[in-house]
């Protein structure tokens, strides 16, 4: 029979590569860089699957692909997919939950870590050489354990950050979520507070809320004052749940006390981008998932989605 011709523009290590070929015609976008649009449009004329990580499937990109029947996204979040096009045109989407839930959650720890002791700042500093000795109250930071911790998007990664910050530095986690979870809560003894009182009451927030059109600036003016001046704000969601303006201004008038970010209105971020200049800003580029085991373990199920969804046989998790 035939194989399917599945088109995948990202480099894929050669395990996953190979156990693709075993079921697939396949054809991978060679390069390191950001495969180009009009090129991606021509590959995929007459290809029935895509292996992609954040290109737009969109009506655009599914009328000139007549053939296409299962687009596979090596993520979890989908907020590229526009999912009703997707259903307009029967085209399958899946993505990659769970494989990456402990190395998200460790990146947020770090970024609580580092924003609360001002990591980044003081490496800089010692690396400077201007570490002198005498009164080192100007390199004092603030403490994480036992403090209050509210994580906005209690999902399996709102909920593997609640198990680190309760387990692991004693904090007081509270969550909110548009659904409760009640067992959650039981298992680790955290508590459901409304938007508002999460806000006003936390030490720490995270945000962690797939982006929608419901999320868009889900964390704007009005919540950053509701914030405590001390609070110390977390994004690795999508960085259009912020809105990154109304951050920027709440950090100059100090109506926060710093932020962590992994991810950024556009991306990548935009080198004159103020953010980039705050002392009491830690930066990332969206690496939440980036380790190598992580990495590799999502490319294999976005590999075995697709060819679940290609072939009909075995389960694949669609979005
Ligand atoms: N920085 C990075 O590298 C990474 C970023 N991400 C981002 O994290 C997101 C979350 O991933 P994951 O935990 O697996 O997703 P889940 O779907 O498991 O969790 C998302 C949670 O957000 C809640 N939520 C959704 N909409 C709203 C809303 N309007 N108000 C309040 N809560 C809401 C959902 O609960 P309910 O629907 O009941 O409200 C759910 O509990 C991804 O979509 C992605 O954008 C993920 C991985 C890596
Ligand atoms: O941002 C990463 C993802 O997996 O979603």
């Amino acid at each position: 029979m035939t194989k399917q011709k599945v088109f995948s523009e990202k480099q894929l290590p050669q395990n996953i590569q190979s156990y693709l070929e075993e079921h697939v015609d396949l054809k991978v976008w060679d390069k390191s860089t950001q495969m180009p649009r009009e090129l991606l449009l021509k590959e995929i004329k007459d290809v029935q699957g895509l292996i992609t990580t954040g290109s737009a499937i969109n009506e655009e990109l599914l009328q000139q692909a007549p053939e296409l029947k299962a687009v596979s996204t090596i993520s979890v979040g989908y907020n590229h997919f526009d999912t009703e096009a997707m259903r307009k045109y029967k085209v399958i989407g899946t993505h990659t939950p769970y494989v990456l839930d402990d190395t998200v959650a460790d990146l947020v720890m770090a970024l609580m870590l580092s924003a609360a002791r001002r990591i980044p700042e003081l490496d800089a500093m010692t690396k400077r050489g201007e570490w002198k000795k005498g009164d080192d109250n100007p390199r004092f930071g603030v403490d994480v354990h036992h403090k209050k911790l509210g994580i906005i998007g209690m999902g399996r990664i709102g909920e593997t950050i609640a198990k680190r910050g309760k387990n692991g530095f004693d904090m007081e986690v509270s969550y909110f979520n548009r659904s409760r979870k009640p067992e959650v809560e039981e298992k680790l003894h955290i508590e459901y507070k409304s938007k508002d009182d999460l806000l006003s009451e936390s030490d720490f927030i995270v945000l962690m809320v797939p982006l929608s059109p419901e999320t868009k600036h889900f964390i704007g003016e009005k919540e950053f004052k509701q914030m405590k001046n001390s609070a110390i704000f977390i994004n690795a969601s999508r960085g259009q749940t912020v809105d990154e303006q109304a951050m920027i201004e709440a950090l100059q008038k100090g109506e926060i006390l710093a932020a962590g970010l992994d991810v950024f209105e556009q991306e990548p971020v935009e080198p004159t981008n103020p953010l980039l200049t705050m002392k009491n800003v830690v930066t990332l580029p969206h690496i939440g998932s980036a380790t190598a085991e992580t990495r590799n373990a999502m490319a294999m199920l976005a590999a075995k989605n697709l060819v679940a969804a290609l072939t009909g046989k075995g389960t694949y998790y669609s979005v």
